[in-house]
C-alpha cells in the first residue's frame, strides 16, 4: 500500500506500531465468529433472516479467513447488487476499512459486506466458522487524507479526526449515544 500510494515506507506501520499494546492506545481485535446452524425451522421461517448484517468495516483493514460453508457477499463500488464471495482453501480476504477510505480520499474502498443463510438445506443446518482480525491504526493517530495522496492545500472545513474519535464517531452513529 505504501509503494501504491506513493508515500513513505513505513507510513503505516509507523502508525500502527501498539497494535499489541490494548484497546486503550490500539482498537485491533481478533475476533473468533461462529454462526450457529439453522434447525428446525419450517420453510420460508428464516426468510430474510441473515447471519450478519451490512455493513463496513471501520479500521484500516480486515484480514478475514472462512470456513467453506460460505455466505459472505459484498457490494463493488457503484453497485447496489450482492456478490458472492467465493472461498478459496487458505485464502485471506483482505477487506479495507472506513479508516482507510477516509484517509485515501476513497482510492481505497470500504466494501458493504454481510453474511447471509445459505439456500440450501445442507449447508443451512451447519453452523459457519470465521476469524476476522480488524487492523486499526494508534487511537491517537490524526487520519489527515492530505498526509497520503498529497492533496493540495488543506481547507479549514476539512476538519482532521484522530483514529479514536473516528471510531468513537461511528459506534454513536451505530448504536446511538452510548459511546461518549
Ligand atoms: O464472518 C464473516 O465472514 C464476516 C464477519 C464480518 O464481516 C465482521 O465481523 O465484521
Ligand atoms: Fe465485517
Amino acid at each position: 500500500m505504501e509503494v501504491a500510494l506513493e508515500t513513505t515506507p513505513s507510513f503505516f506501520i509507523d502508525k500502527h506500531s501498539q497494535m499489541l499494546e490494548g484497546d486503550d492506545l490500539n482498537m485491533s481485535t481478533l475476533r473468533m465468529l461462529y454462526y450457529p446452524a439453522i434447525v428446525d425451522d419450517e420453510p420460508g421461517q428464516s426468510e430474510g433472516a441473515i447471519r450478519c448484517g451490512a455493513h463496513v468495516d471501520y479500521g484500516t483493514f480486515t484480514l478475514l479467513a472462512q470456513d467453506s460453508e460460505g455466505g459472505l457477499e459484498v457490494q463493488l463500488p457503484g453497485s447496489e447488487k450482492w456478490e458472492r464471495v467465493g472461498h478459496l482453501p487458505g485464502a485471506i480476504l483482505i477487506n479495507g476499512g472506513e479508516l482507510l477510505s477516509i484517509w485515501t480520499k476513497k482510492r481505497y474502498h470500504a466494501l458493504p459486506h454481510r453474511v447471509v443463510i445459505p439456500e440450501q438445506e445442507l449447508i443451512r443446518t451447519r453452523g459457519r466458522h470465521s476469524i476476522a482480525y480488524f487492523c486499526h491504526p494508534n487511537n491517537s493517530i490524526l487520519i489527515s487524507p492530505n498526509d497520503l495522496l498529497g492533496g493540495g492545500e488543506a481547507k479549514s472545513e476539512d476538519k482532521v479526526y484522530s483514529a479514536y474519535e473516528l471510531i468513537q464517531k461511528k459506534f454513536n452513529d451505530t448504536y446511538g449515544q452510548r459511546y461518549q
